[in-house]
C-alpha cells in the first residue's frame, strides 16, 4: 500500500512568484520524512504539492516532475481527486466537521467518493480507523455524540482517523501538533511510529525535537535571501542531520543560530 515518492527539479509558483525552486528527493515507502526550515522557505508548499493541492490556489504551479510509485502524479490523464484520496492531508488545526458525529466524521471521505455502504461495512471503517489512529478505546461509548466535543488531541487523532479510513496510500501532516499540548502530541508522536508500518509519511514541524524523534530522513529548506525562493538545502537521514549534518547551515539551523 504505501508507496516512495521521486520528486525531480521541481519548481513551484504561486502566479509569477517562484516559491520553491528545484527540489530533488526520494521519499521512500514505509518510512517518515520529516520537513523543517524557517518560516516562509516552502515546506508547506512544497508538501502541497505532493498531493496536487498546491493547484487548488488560483494561478498556482508546479514545473518539474513528482512520481509516486513510478506515476507521474502530474501527468494530464490523472484525476487529482483520486490523488488526494490515495495521498490524504492532515492539517494544522485539527478540523472535524462541526456538525457531524464522531462516526460519521471518520466516514465523510469515504462518503464522498464511494456507492452506499452498508451499516456493517461502515461499523468496519469506523472501528478500523480509530483504533488505527489509537483513539477507539476513548470514543468507542460516544460514537454518536459531536467530533467538536472531543479534545484538541483526540480532534486531531479524530483527523489522522478520517484520513486513513479510505486508505491512502501516503499521509502527508503539515505541523499537526503545533496546535496540541505536550500530551497529546506525544500521542501523536507514538502514533505516527505505529503509522509508518503502513503508510509512508511526510511531515512538516517547526520542532526539531519532534523531527528527531519521529522520522527516519530529514530535509531542511531554507531561502538564499529575504525574497527569494525557498530550496533544498540538505536531505539526509535524521541521525545525520541531527550529529553531523552536510551543510554549514544545515549545523546553524538545528544548533539554533538561526531561524
Ligand atoms: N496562497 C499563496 N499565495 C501566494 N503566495 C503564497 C501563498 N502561500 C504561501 N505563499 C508564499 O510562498 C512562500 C512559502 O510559503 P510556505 O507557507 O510554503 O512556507 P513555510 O516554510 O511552510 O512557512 P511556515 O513555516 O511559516 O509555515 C512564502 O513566501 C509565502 O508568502
Amino acid at each position: 500500500m504505501a508507496k516512495s515518492i521521486t520528486v525531480d527539479s521541481l519548481d513551484i509558483y504561486y502566479g509569477d512568484f517562484l516559491a520553491v525552486e528545484g527540489v530533488t528527493m526520494t521519499i521512500k515507502a514505509r518510512s517518515v520524512t520529516a520537513f523543517i526550515g524557517p518560516s516562509g522557505c516552502g515546506k508547506s508548499t512544497f508538501l502541497r504539492s505532493l498531493n496536487r493541492m498546491h493547484e487548488v490556489i488560483p494561478g498556482a504551479r508546479v514545473e518539474g516532475k513528482v512520481m509516486v510509485d513510478g506515476q507521474s502524479l502530474y501527468d494530464a490523464a490523472v484525476d487529482p481527486v483520486a490523488v488526494r484520496r490515495q495521498i490524504g492531508m492532515v492539517f494544522q488545526r485539527p478540523n472535524p466537521f462541526p456538525t457531524m458525529s464522531i462516526y460519521d466524521n471518520v466516514l465523510a471521505g469515504n462518503r464522498l467518493n464511494a456507492k452506499k455502504m452498508k451499516r456493517a461495512e461502515a461499523d468496519d471503517i469506523v472501528e478500523r480507523s480509530l483504533k488505527g489512529a489509537n483513539l477507539w478505546n476513548e470514543v468507542k461509548d460516544r460514537l454518536n455524540k459531536p467530533g467538536m466535543g472531543l479534545s484538541g488531541g483526540q480532534q486531531q487523532r479524530l483527523c489522522i482517523a478520517r484520513a486513513i479510513a479510505v486508505e491512502p496510500q501516503v499521509l502527508l501532516m503539515d505541523e499537526p501538533c503545533s496546535a496540541l499540548d505536550p500530551i497529546s502530541t506525544s500521542a501523536i508522536e507514538d502514533l505516527i511510529h505505529e503509522l509508518k508500518t503502513e503508510y509512508t509519511i511526510v511531515i512538516v514541524t517547526h520542532n526539531m525535537q519532534q523531527a528527531a524523534r519521529v522520522s527516519d530522513e530529514t530535509g531542511f529548506f531554507n531561502l538564499k535571501a529575504a525574497g527569494q525562493p525557498g530550496h533544498l538545502v540538505e536531505f539526509n537521514s535524521t541521525q545525520k542531520m541531527f550529529a553531523n549534518p552536510d551543510n554549514e547551515s544545515t549545523e546553524a539551523y538545528i544548533s539554533g543560530r538561526f531561524g
